[in-house]
């Protein structure tokens, strides 16, 4: 077998290099087959270093175009290293090849396949007239500001099992979320809620706006079970199965996942592996984000399925930005791919600051973005000299100074990418507090530290970020917001720890900030797209400052990003049978 064995699928456009992981497979597997005819071998080796690719670029399996005729061609579908999707459950093979209709077909590797056959076989399951919970009348006569989107989600979610809400920043999912479950409380007062999102962040923001959304509503939260990561709901602390499963199903009579744009289909596929029949489920989630890091694009998928129709509602009207002007023209400029809305909203709106990177030094852009720290470095210098362990009201004002102003770039390499201005805006804060110059990414008084792992002994969760003071005898401590103690900085492997004045886009999903600068870098071309462009703008509240040759920016958002999966062809197989 040669090194390098590529066939081009319709989607590819480009010979992307493959991981050597799916070539080591593809001998390792081949090699059990010595008396493989080679035209078959080769195609065989071709599409596991082609699902390797795939698979890295968080597709879940190739879509082809099948060649009747071609006989040659249909050979290694009767290979005993291939299993028709008919077939796999019982005989399962390495690779499962799935019919989509007379014209395509997708090929995955087994895993991925089952996963998507159990998602798409739970959620047919839910949705079974059978076994799925009552029907329950809701009198919304009261609820007058409500809109009409609001109020169909709300008839929905009542009268069905699953309901999927879908729409953009401040459409009201929340709000529409909170008089949800005030409804379905008052015909069952002991419903049992889980509340949960794919990243701590999300949870924890979750959290803060519901709670403060059932209050208003007057939704009783003693059933009501804090907001969590799925991973935590699940009982995947640490551990490689679930405590949570089909025979142990999770015992609650709603379930909630709110950011469900990150959701993929690994973590997707045990969710819905853990629900029981009878139990309501509501996703919640802004279609147009990006997907998540892993293989899938659930929430899209679920959102474009036709036979789901009836259980989906996408809230339009923001109440935060206005559609015609600041954050919500560019976004809506952006998402409709419009470069005279995007031009417009860059030059002409107070929200939106332009910054052409054609024009400017790096020396200009790190002094720039250095200034949007002001806030947060005027906190850190009035807690100089307090004792430690800080107050609550202490931990809170850093944390309220820190999210005015977050940097997002769309990798970490290049020269404006993460890292660099990470370490830029390091320096800089350690000149300006007088502190001599740690030149190691070590820590420092105000650094900013993200994990980048899930700790389940020091329950901090991948993407929860920290900030580091050092006390008056020189130790460091970190402190996580709604955390009442500090964490000392030896506990926290280093490895596992990223500086964030700057976030990649992709680890910003899930929250939020009074002002967002999105930097993109020229290296970042290739991995620019629509969807991330979106995503990083829509993370601002009040402002965002766009830096970016304008040629860049424009050619990123005639890029849309499409995720290559066969849950949408299994779910409608699913329902209709
Ligand atoms: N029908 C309504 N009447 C009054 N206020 C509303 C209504 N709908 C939404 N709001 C308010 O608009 C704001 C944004 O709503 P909400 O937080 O529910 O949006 P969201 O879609 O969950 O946003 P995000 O995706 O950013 O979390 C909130 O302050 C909410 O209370």
């Amino acid at each position: 077998m040669s090194d390098r064995i590529l066939l081009k699928t319709p989607q590819q456009d480009t010979q992307d290099e493959v991981p050597a992981w799916s070539q080591v497979l593809a001998q390792n597997l081949l090699g059990k087959f010595p008396e493989t005819q080679a035209h078959t071998r080769e195609t065989l080796a071709g599409y596991i270093v082609q699902l390797g690719t795939a698979l890295e670029l968080g597709d879940t399996c190739l879509k082809q175009t099948t060649n009747h005729l071609n006989p040659e061609e249909a050979e290694w579908l009767r290979h005993p290293l291939v299993a028709s999707g008919e077939h796999a459950l019982t005989q399962p093979a390495p690779l499962v090849v799935e019919q989509a209709d007379a014209e395509s077909r997708y090929v995955y590797f087994y895993r991925h396949w089952h996963q998507e056959w159990k998602l798409a076989e739970r959620l047919a399951a839910l949705l079974n007239p059978a076994t799925a919970p009552a029907a329950v009348a809701v009198d919304l006569s009261q609820e007058t500001s409500l809109k009409d989107l609001q109020r169909q989600a709300i008839e929905l979610a009542a009268r069905h099992p699953f309901t999927l809400i879908t729409g953009g920043p401040g459409t009201g999912k929340t709000y529409t979320l909170a008089r949800i479950v005030k409804a379905l409380q008052q015909a069952a007062p002991q419903l049992r809620v889980a509340l949960a999102a794919p990243t701590g962040k999300a949870a924890q923001r979750m959290q803060s706006v519901l709670s403060n959304e059932f209050k208003q509503a007057g939704v009783s939260g003693a059933q009501i079970q804090t907001a969590q990561t799925i991973h935590r709901l699940l009982g995947l602390g640490g551990r490689s199965t679930p405590r949570y499963h089909r025979s142990e199903p999770l015992p609650f009579d709603l379930i909630v996942i709110d950011e469900g744009s990150m959701l993929d289909l690994a973590l997707a596929s045990l969710l819905f592996d853990a629900i029981a029949v009878g139990t309501r489920v509501i996703i919640l989630g802004d279609a147009n984000q990006l997907a998540a890091v892993d293989a899938g694009a659930v929430l899209a998928d679920l959102d474009a399925v036709p036979a789901l129709a009836p259980y989906r509602v996408a809230l339009q009207e923001s109440s935060r930005f206005k559609a015609d002007e600041g954050i919500g023209l560019l976004a809506a400029g952006v998402l409709n791919q419009q470069e005279d809305a995007v031009l417009k909203a860059l030059t002409t709106s107070a929200q939106v600051q332009y910054i052409n990177l054609a024009k400017t030094p790096n020396s200009a852009v790190f002094h720039q973005l250095w200034q949007g720290f002001q806030p947060y470095f005027e906190v850190l210098l009035k807690l100089k000299g307090a004792s430690h362990p800080l107050t609550e009201d202490q931990v809170k004002a850093l944390f309220l100074a820190f999210d005015q102003f977050r940097v997002l770039c769309a990798q970490r390499a290049g020269d404006l990418g993460a890292h660099a201005i990470n370490r830029s805006i390091g320096e800089a804060l350690q000149q300006a507090l007088g502190h001599s110059l740690i030149k190691r990414e070590g820590w420092y008084s105000g650094r900013p530290a993200m994990m980048t792992r899930n700790d389940y002994g020091l329950r901090i969760s991948n993407g929860d970020i920290g900030v580091c003071l050092v006390d008056q005898t020189g130790r460091e401590w970190v402190y996580f917001p709604d955390r009442p103690a500090p964490i000392a900085a030896t506990r926290l492997p280093p490895e596992q720890i990223e500086t964030a004045f700057a976030l990649t886009i992709h680890k910003s999903q899930g929250s939020e900030f009074r002002q967002v600068a999105m930097v993109l870098d020229d290296s970042a071309e290739e991995m620019l797209t629509r969807e991330l462009i979106y995503t990083a703008i829509t993370r601002a509240k009040e402002g965002v400052q766009v830096w970016s040759k304008q040629a860049l920016l424009l050619q990123a958002i005639h890029k849309k990003s499409n995720r290559i999966s066969g849950l949408m062809n299994q779910i409608a197989r699913k329902i209709a049978g």
